[in-house]
């Protein structure tokens, strides 16, 4: 049972600094650290969660940036899930 749609605006409400993604529900932030190495720290940590809650970010990285766009795809849209590992990730992130 896919987890129901909530939408972009109702999750940038719980969200800081997160934004909406033109043309798509999705939400999207960009992450820098100090280096590489963090990054993909960063990376790894949430990998670890994403494959435990079974729900997988869509995410660039070159060097220290890692841009991150969340939507469910199988609802079609931003739900519960996405704003749960957006906080993750904001948690992480430091
Ligand atoms: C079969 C597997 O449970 C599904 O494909 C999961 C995997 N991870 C997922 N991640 C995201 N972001 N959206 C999904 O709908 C999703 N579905």
């Amino acid at each position: 049972m896919p987890a129901s749609k909530i939408g972009a605006d109702v999750a940038l409400a719980r969200l800081d600094s997160w934004r909406a993604v033109e043309g798509r529900d999705a939400i999207t932030k960009e992450f820098r650290f100090k280096d590489f190495n963090a990054a993909f720290g960063f990376m790894a940590r949430v990998a670890l969660y994403a494959e435990k809650q079974d729900h997988h970010p869509e995410w660039f990285n070159v060097y220290n940036r890692v841009d991150v766009t969340l939507s469910t795809h199988d609802s079609g849209g931003v739900t519960d899930k996405d704003v749960a590992l957006a906080h993750f990730m904001d948690q992480v992130a430091g």
